[in-house]
């Protein structure tokens, strides 16, 4: 351990040591639940990192829960009761939305947080025709194709405590946000923020989107894998939700698998790549959480911030 790190760095085997927690013992039937989010995840990931991960997170949010309460107590209305926020920041593909998911249901369990909302920052990108109008297709992702304006005022009515918060929906099978469509959250106890730019600090803004946060998570991976996962996410797309006439690359539906391969690392290299190397890969260092994964999305490290 680096004891002028300013995390905590916990390998694979320490971590496993953390999960001295026998009440907490993933049954096949939870697991079944929790597959229905992602096939390929396996359970002994899920009881040896992210059980003990969402236990983590529970301690912070109990204590955060507590200090408000008593807070309220002390000043009175002006705090008003919030969610605890999380953001998940990391590369497009490096798994954001599956631990967001994953972490969502296990939080859940807890009677003092039950009710955990998960939002994307996808709903916050520029429709397309605005992205077109501005030549700007090929940045999807990238920080000026947000509406930043309209996510800091979401997670501003969050902070504040607003009781029904709004979020626009974005669809990967229109490959563009969803007119009219709006993501309604209710009174959440925690409320997930996932996306590529939750921890970037836009040098125009007074505040941050990370400014709202009571805990932050930066997936971290090779770029070797990330990319790998992009190209078979790509083919197993090409597969589906691509065959929909609906879906904006049914055109990519007739590829054969060698140029849908071509085309996933074309996108990848153009867009994805770049991205990561200069607008999501800097702020890996602003997370209070960053978890390294391995080939196969094994987690290899975890890194707690002191
Ligand atoms: N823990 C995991 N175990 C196995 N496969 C995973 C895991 N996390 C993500 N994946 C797979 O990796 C790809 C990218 O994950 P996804 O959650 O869609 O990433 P992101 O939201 O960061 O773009 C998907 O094909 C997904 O099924
Ligand atoms: C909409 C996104 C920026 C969001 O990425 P995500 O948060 O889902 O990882 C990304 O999926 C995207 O569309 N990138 C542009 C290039 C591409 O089509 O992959």
């Amino acid at each position: 351990m680096n004891t002028y790190s300013p995390y905590f760095e916990f390998g694979r085997e320490d971590w496993g040591s953390v999960n001295d927690l026998p009440h907490f013992q993933i049954t096949e039937e939870e697991f079944e639940q929790l597959r229905g989010l992602n096939e390929d995840i396996s359970i002994r990931e899920v009881s040896e990192v992210y059980l003990p991960l969402t236990r983590l997170i529970h301690l912070y949010v109990n204590a955060f829960q507590r200090l408000h309460a008593e807070m309220r107590s002390l000043l009175g209305s002006p705090v008003a009761k919030s969610p605890y926020i999380i953001g998940i920041a990391g590369s497009v593909a490096v798994g954001k939305s599956t631990t967001a998911r994953l972490m969502q249901t296990l939080l859940s369990q807890w009677d003092q947080h039950s009710n955990v909302a998960l939002v994307t920052t996808d709903g916050f990108l520029y429709p397309n025709h605005i992205l077109q109008e501005r030549g700007m297709m090929d940045k999807k992702g990238f920080p000026e194709s947000y509406d930043i304006k309209k996510l800091i005022q979401f997670i501003g009515n969050a902070k504040c405590g607003q009781p029904e918060l709004r979020a626009p929906v974005y669809s990967h099978t229109a490959y563009d946000i969803l007119q009219g469509e709006e993501q309604i959250i209710t009174e959440p106890d925690i409320l997930i923020l996932e996306g590529i730019n939750v921890l970037q600090v836009n040098t125009e803004a007074q505040v941050f989107v990370s400014d709202y946060f009571d805990f932050s998570i930066y997936i971290d991976a090779d770029e070797a894998n990330i990319r790998k996962w992009y190209v078979e996410r790509f083919q197993m797309l090409r597969d589906t939700a691509f065959q929909n006439p609906e879906s904006y690359f049914h055109r990519y539906a007739s590829l054969t698998q060698a140029e849908a391969i071509q085309k996933a690392y074309q996108i990848w290299e153009q867009i994805n790549a770049v991205n990561l190397q200069q607008n999501i890969l800097p702020t890996k260092e602003r997370a209070k959480l960053i978890v390294k994964k391995g080939p196969n999305h094994t987690i290899e490290q975890v890194c707690l911030r002191k």
